[in-house]
Formats: C-alpha cells, sequence, structure tokens
C-alpha cells in the first residue's frame, strides 16, 4: 500500500467536506486513513506511503480525543514529520461503525470505521442458527453500513432451500449469497462487491470460513486460515497481519481481533429495519401505545393467532428490544461518564488558566 492518492483509501466528499468546514483547519494537515492500531502507536497510510503516528501529545492529555480516538478505518489529520512518527491532530466524523460495551468502564468503544458494507456471514451446516444471523444483521444494520448475507461452504450441504426461506423471512431486502470457497460458486456475485474504493467487514463466527473467502476472491493468502498450516510454507505466505489490508484491485477489508466478540451496543435502530414487518404489524394496532399484551385491536396478537407471525420471531424481536434497552441504558451511563470526564478537564483548564495569571 504505497503511494497511492488518498482516495484510493475512500476518501470521500464526505470527509473532505469536514475538512473544509473545520475553523481551525491548519493547512499543513493532511488526510490519512488508519490502519493498524497499537497501544499508543497507529499505523497510517497517507499519499505518502505509509507511516506510523502518535497522537497529539497536548490534545490527547487534555482529553481532546475523549471517546473518538482512532481506530482502524478511520480518516484522520495529521502533521506530516519527515524525521519520525507522523502526529495525528483530528479524527473525521465517520460515515459507519462497529462497535461494543466495554463493561468494565462502562463505555462505548469503537472497534472499526468507514465500511461501505457488512459481509454477514453463516455457515449452512449444523451451526446454522436463524436466530443469530438475526442478530448480525441487526448489528449490522446498525452499523449505518449495508450488509450482504454470506452463506458459506454450500459445497457440504444438499441443498439450501429451508435455510434460504428462514433468511428470506427475516431478511427480505438483502442481497443473499450462497458461496463454496473450495469449488469456487457463488465468487463471482461476491465479487460485486469486491471494488476499488470499497471497504469491506466481516461479521461471522469463527471457522465460518471469512479468510478462505477473502483468499479465494484474492486469488492469493491475505487472510491465514486456520487448519491449513504448512511448515515448510515458511516465507512463502509473508503477508504480515494487517487490520486494514488493501487487495490487488484496490479493495479494503478490515480484520480487527475486535471484530470476533463484537457484542451488543445499541441495537435500537438496527431493530426496526430487520423487524420491518413487526413495525408495521403494530402500526396497525387500535391503540398507538399498544403493548401487545392484553389490549384489544392488537395486530401483532391476531397475526400471532392467524400464524402470520410465528411466535418464535415474537419471541426474538422482544428479546432484542430488551437488549436494546440495556445497551440505551448503558449508554446513558456512558454519556454520564463522558461528562465527568469533561468536567474534570474544565477543571483542569480552570486551574491552569489561573496558575498562568499568577
Ligand atoms: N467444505 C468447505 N470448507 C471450508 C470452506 N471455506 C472454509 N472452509 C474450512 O473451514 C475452516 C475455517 O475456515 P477459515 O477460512 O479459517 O474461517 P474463518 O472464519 O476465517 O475463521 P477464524 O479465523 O477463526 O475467524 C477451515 O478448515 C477451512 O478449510 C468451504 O467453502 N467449504
Ligand atoms: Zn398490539
Amino acid at each position: 500500500m504505497n503511494n497511492k492518492k488518498i482516495e484510493s483509501y475512500g476518501y470521500t466528499d464526505f470527509y473532505k467536506r469536514q475538512v473544509e468546514e473545520l475553523t481551525t483547519s491548519d493547512r499543513s494537515l493532511i488526510p490519512a486513513r488508519v490502519i493498524e492500531v497499537h497501544r499508543e502507536q497507529y499505523k497510517i497510510a497517507t499519499e505518502f506511503g505509509e507511516k506510523t503516528a502518535r497522537l497529539k501529545g497536548s490534545l490527547f492529555y487534555n482529553g481532546e480525543f475523549n471517546n473518538e480516538y482512532p481506530v482502524v478505518g478511520d480518516f484522520v489529520l495529521v502533521q506530516q514529520n519527515l524525521y519520525g512518527e507522523d502526529v495525528i491532530y483530528h479524527v473525521l466524523k465517520r460515515k459507519s461503525k462497529f462497535s461494543r460495551i466495554d463493561s468494565f468502564n462502562e463505555i462505548e468503544q469503537v472497534i472499526a470505521t468507514n465500511f461501505d458494507y457488512v459481509f454477514v456471514m453463516t455457515s449452512l451446516n449444523h451451526d446454522f442458527n436463524i436466530r443469530r444471523l438475526e442478530r448480525y444483521l441487526t448489528i449490522a444494520w446498525q452499523s449505518g453500513a449495508m450488509p450482504i448475507i454470506i452463506l458459506t461452504k454450500i459445497d457440504l450441504c444438499k441443498d439450501y432451500v429451508i435455510q434460504k426461506s428462514q433468511i428470506e423471512q427475516i431478511a427480505a431486502e438483502v442481497h443473499i449469497i450462497a458461496v463454496s470457497s473450495y469449488t469456487g460458486e457463488g465468487l463471482d456475485e461476491v465479487r460485486e462487491y469486491i471494488k476499488p474504493f470499497q471497504t469491506i467487514v466481516f461479521l461471522g463466527s469463527s471457522g465460518v470460513g471469512k479468510s478462505s473467502l477473502v483468499n479465494a476472491i484474492a486469488g492469493e493468502e491475505i487472510m491465514k486460515v486456520n487448519s491449513i498450516r504448512e511448515d515448510d510454507s515458511k516465507g512463502r505466505h509473508t503477508t504480515t497481519h494487517r487490520q486494514l489490508v488493501m487487495l490487488g484491485n484496490g479493495t479494503m477489508i478490515i480484520d480487527t481481533p475486535g471484530m470476533r466478540e463484537l457484542g451488543m451496543w445499541d441495537v435500537s435502530e438496527g431493530l426496526d429495519t430487520t423487524f420491518t414487518d413487526i413495525e408495521e404489524l403494530s402500526r396497525n394496532c387500535k391503540f398507538a401505545d399498544c403493548n401487545h399484551e392484553n389490549e384489544p385491536g392488537c395486530a401483532v396478537k391476531k397475526a400471532l393467532a392467524n400464524g402470520d407471525l410465528t411466535s418464535e420471531r415474537w419471541k426474538n424481536y422482544i428479546k432484542l428490544k430488551k437488549e436494546a434497552k440495556f445497551a440505551e441504558w448503558k449508554e446513558s451511563v456512558g454519556t454520564r461518564l463522558k461528562k465527568k470526564a469533561h468536567h474534570k478537564n474544565i477543571a483542569k483548564f480552570q486551574r491552569e488558566y489561573y496558575k498562568n495569571k499568577k
């Protein structure tokens, strides 16, 4: 990934406009994309190649970055340093993101940002679990990017008519692609999304076949496939593990460890998109604030009774709603903590102000 225009990394007008609108815009700052995050050091891609970078110290200590620390996928503004590390001054607003709750600190932890497609992956063997898929789909919608459902390992099953119809019930508007990385079936359909300037993330359990799919599409080993480890292949597959990889044709793939343990943060927005049928049903209830319990004229109860809505789907909806509430609660805690941190900063500024006055 060397000496490419920043636009090749997906830097679009959405980000350019933000830079134009920055009042304190320092003309010497240049845009960069974060491709790896280490404890305090970042690897970034700029039009001058890959560099390492650090956060601007004073902004860092003043809490200026707050919950907006750069993560993989972010576009940032940096001050170039010809003799050492570049310095990150600013994180641009994200067009999509995945985050989870850091339950220890009760704050939102952003995992990956600025991707265009979420490949929601599930294999068709005994692991197939429509509820989990529903959950992933909800997270995917909520991220702000477009989900594509990928059914993997179709060479292992005779047919998948049942699974497909189950999926169509929960994801009417989502493109469903069935693939086998072994036989190559379905890969052309996946390639429709493997386009320059685009960034893709994968959502799916371990072993679902993410790495195999990437490698099959790229025609080379980009990601490590677990069971296949040739001891004599030292030096042959030298692709180091990166968190944002650019394929030969310019498509970017984000693969961070965090994606593997992605939990629920706030699913309430995504819920409505995944469960549009239920949202529509409830609009037909006699009472606008119907709880769908014992109210008369409840359209949801009616649909449950006549089989238009399965009780399984209903139960799952309730469950996710509860989790969404929980997530909202968590978020309010997060905001409170953020405010607290802000007050701390104000106090610090005050102290410094008076100190300087003396
Ligand atoms: N039969 C069959 N097996 C596959 C296919 N794709 C992957 N596998 C196998 O499934 C296992 C897991 O594949 P990976 O590509 O490493 O899966 P992953 O999702 O990247 O797994 P993690 O790295 O643990 O997240 C390996 O043994 C693969 O060989 C496929 O299309 N068909
Ligand atoms: Zn109702």
